[in-house]
């Protein structure tokens, strides 16, 4: 079994054997285990027709955690599974994802046949049994919960009678569902009875892909509680989630022929598993600081499974193929994301588009639902108008009126008027997600361009740098060269391959979109009709009543989209000033390690530095000595991080970041930083006007402009160095102080974080990022 470090998702690959439906239609296999970590897949397409196609070669390799093909038995459970339980016992949380294409085999791996059981019997199995050998004196509880997602509904699979469920977020901040069934039973047979049953209720239809398609998102959740049986003030409650989840297929709408209703499921599908993949990611960026945002609001399916992914959570990600030629697209972007998955990838531009591309959606619909309210204010102002005039109407005519319409056909309009409206509102939100989902697909597009464009750029420039070189060779050598250029890598390809399927879903949802849109149009004119319907001027006060409450119920709708794009905007600037804190932690990195790396420079060569820098550096290198700055950096991760401060002031105990900050300190570390930044702005006074003239020297020599990119910077200060290498400058200078010896032993001394090398490693990954 291999290792599930915390935090870290680990990703394991299974390729279920040939179906006979493949076997008829003659298909071979193209995906092949090569080792215990090592598949690869075949292009079974010989064009050599396509240029493109035939220069590159038709085995890619991947690689995972553990890799199984059609020999392996529910034996994967042992290599993927049965090491989290000793963690969910240890009031650890786990998650194991099934993921894959429609078809290729995650309910098999997750639930299983009777007599072949899957993932969920297993574990609860090993999980049972681990408790009862446990030794500890410890009172236990299990509880079981099984929910599907479908469409961003909940259903409790259960206790399906219970309708769609709804999410809470409770005071401590944890989601609950509301009304769920939770079930205690150690009986393995029963559960297999419940769970088996509980499958038959998720929403499960025929696709050209698989006859029983699950429809939907299943989750398993496990909860183990555990209580000290010694009473004591101080009882310690363990409580450990296991959440298992059955993903919905992830195939492409063009290639399993889905329109309408399949579509619309579709979008959803792809939302919640971006949604889930952008969580993962940002979570694994997150590391110790955690500047990085986690969104986890953009699905049910994420909002679920915060606690999971945001806690002590040890995550695995179970990948499904087909091995067969005819699922080869298939199982290949399935391949690509999974391998995506292992990596670290910041998501913090795609988050602040969605934001302001959802406030525009939020405006649309404010703007929409105030002029249907001025509208009805404006119907019930005449209504009001029309009553005063008709007290004075025939009184015969009135009776009549009354008459036709009978108490409970006014309440039929009403119910009708109020349903309009609420379907409205439903295509309102869909059509925000689909707008959502589009937009994800165009950034997504616009990211692959972007990676073809900048390797396309690099590989010019490797060509013209090659020219130089091969001057001396014949023009034929230097033609080939030219042509092969460097092999491209698989990144760009898998960049290149992505595009086309990107685009075809973009043009899908648009033209979903439009259907909507006219959908929108029908219900307007509808409502519109529903309410001519009502009497011209007999029961006005009903008809009054009525138009008060359809405007009420607007105004409650808009009040709620306002709170929403509110808390967006919020969100929005949260958002905004996490990335500006990353960047500003990346500069920072960037000046510490040219920092270093010119003290370095200096002390090997032995040179002399001007005095008032010589006090700067020994300022910069007190400050990281004392760690003055993490205080600092501490103290204001404590202070704006609200659950850590309402925690503290409950428990009184101090959490983790201030344990290190007591009053005392703090008042040191402001004082120290005033007298530290007081002297450091002198210095630095003296030192910028000479600086600058020097920078804007070699501006000049390198051809630089006033908007000096920080690498060009970099290599610039690099060269400088070197030319004060060689002509070391004539004034103020002294040898290696003591004080310089002090700075070079404690770089040597400074904790991990701060060491250079480690630095500028980060600095590199988050350049690429
Ligand atoms: N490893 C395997 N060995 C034998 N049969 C398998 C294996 N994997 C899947 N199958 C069979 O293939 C069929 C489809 O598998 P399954 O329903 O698990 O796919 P799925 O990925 O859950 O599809 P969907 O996303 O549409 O629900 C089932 O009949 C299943 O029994």
């Amino acid at each position: 079994s291999f290792e599930t470090g915390e935090g870290k998702q680990k990703v394991a690959l299974r390729i279920r054997p040939l179906n006979d439906a493949e076997i008829e239609e003659g298909a071979t296999t193209v995906a092949h285990k090569i080792d215990r970590q090592m598949v690869v897949l075949m292009d079974p397409c010989e064009d050599s027709d396509n240029v493109l196609r035939s220069n590159r070669s038709r085995e890619k390799t991947y690689m995972f955690d553990v890799v199984f093909d059609y020999t392996a038995t529910q034996d994967v459970y042992v290599a993927t599974t049965k090491n989290l339980i000793d963690g969910v016992i240890a009031g650890y949380n786990a998650t194991v994802f099934a993921y894959g294409p429609t078809g290729a085999g995650k309910t098999y791996t997750m639930l299983g046949l009777d007599s072949e059981p899957g993932i969920y019997i297993q574990t609860l199995n090993d999980l049972f049994r681990a408790i009862e050998d446990s030794t500890e004196d410890l009172d236990c509880s299990v509880y079981m919960s099984y929910i599907e997602i479908y469409n961003e509904i909940i259903r409790d699979l259960l206790n399906p009678s219970s309708g769609y469920l709804e999410l809470r977020e409770d005071a401590k901040g944890e989601i609950r569902i509301a009304g769920i069934t939770e079930f205690s039973t150690c009986n393995a047979k029963e559960i297999m009875a419940l769970l088996t049953k509980g499958n038959k209720q998720r929403t499960q239809e025929s696709t050209a892909a698989n006859k029983t398609s699950s429809r939907s998102h299943a989750i398993l959740q496990v909860t183990v509680k555990q209580k000290s049986r010694v009473k004591d003030i101080n009882e310690e409650v363990r409580v450990g989630k296991l959440f298992m989840v059955d993903l919905a297929g992830t195939e492409r709408a063009s290639q399993t022929q889905n329109r309408g209703k399949r579509m619309k499921e579709g979008a959803h599908i792809n939302r919640s598993l971006l949604a889930l993949a952008n969580c993962i990611n940002a979570l694994s960026e997150k590391g110790g600081k955690g500047a990085q945002f986690v969104n986890y609001r953009d699905s049910k399916l994420t909002r679920l499974l915060k606690d999971a992914l945001g806690g002590n959570s040890r995550t695995v990600m179970i990948t499904h193929i087909s091995p067969a030629s005819s699922n080869f697209e298939e199982s290949r972007n399935t391949l690509v994301y999974a391998d995506k998955a292992k990596n670290i990838r910041t998501k913090v531009k795609r988050n602040l588009m969605n934001v302001s591309y959802h406030l525009a959606q939020y405006t649309r619909i404010i703007a929409d639902l105030r002029s249907e309210i001025d509208r009805l204010r404006a119907k019930i102002d005449q209504q009001s108008q029309e009553q005063q005039k008709g007290e004075k109407a025939d009184i015969r005519e009135i009776q009549a009126e009354v008459q036709q319409y009978s108490h409970g056909e006014m309440a039929l309009l009403q119910e009708q008027i109020l349903s309009a409206f609420r379907e409205q509102m439903e295509i309102r939100r869909s059509l925000m997600e689909l707008e959502n989902c589009n937009m994800e697909l165009h950034v997504d597009t616009s990211r692959h361009l972007l990676t073809i464009s900048d390797w396309e750029r690099d590989r010019a420039r490797a060509r013209q740098g090659r020219v130089k070189v091969t001057e001396e060779k014949t023009d034929r050598e230097k033609e080939e060269e030219q042509e092969s250029g460097p092999e491209e890598p698989q990144y760009v390809t898998a960049a290149r391959e992505e595009i086309g399927p990107l685009l075809a879903e973009q043009r899908k949802t648009m033209e979903l979109k439009r259907e909507l849109e006219e959908k929108l149009m029908t219900m307007k004119l509808k409502s519109s009709k529903i309410e001519e319907l009502l009497p011209k001027r007999i029961s006005n006060r009903e008809q009054r009543d009525i138009l008060t409450l359809l405007c009420k119920v607007h105004e409650l709708e808009l009040e709620k989209t306002e709170i929403q794009s509110a808390v967006l905007c919020k969100e929005y600037v949260l958002r905004t000033k996490d990335f500006i804190i990353q960047r500003q932690e990346q500069q920072r990195m960037l000046c510490d390690d040219i920092i270093h790396q010119q003290k370095a420079l200096i002390e090997d060569q032995g040179l002399c530095v001007p005095e008032e820098l010589q006090e700067l550096y020994s300022l910069y290198f007190s400050e990281l000595n004392d760690g003055s700055v993490d205080q600092i950096v501490d103290l204001h991760t404590f202070a704006t991080n609200p659950r850590v401060v309402s925690d503290t002031l409950k428990d009184s105990t101090p959490v983790c970041p201030t344990e290190a900050v007591s009053p005392d300190t703090l008042r040191e570390i402001v004082s120290d930083t005033k007298s530290i930044s007081v002297i450091a702005a002198k210095r630095r006074s003296h030192l910028v006007k000479e600086t600058t003239s020097r920078v804007a020297g070699l501006a000049l020599a390198t051809g630089l402009k006033s908007s000096v990119s920080m690498d060009s910077l970099v290599s610039a200060l690099a060269d400088d160095s070197a030319e004060v290498k060689r002509n070391p400058p004539r004034h103020g200078g002294r040898s290696q102080s003591k004080q310089d010896l002090k700075t070079t032993e404690s770089r040597r001394e400074l904790p991990e974080r701060h060491q250079h090398k480690k630095r500028s490693r980060s600095f590199e990954a988050s350049k690429k990022v």
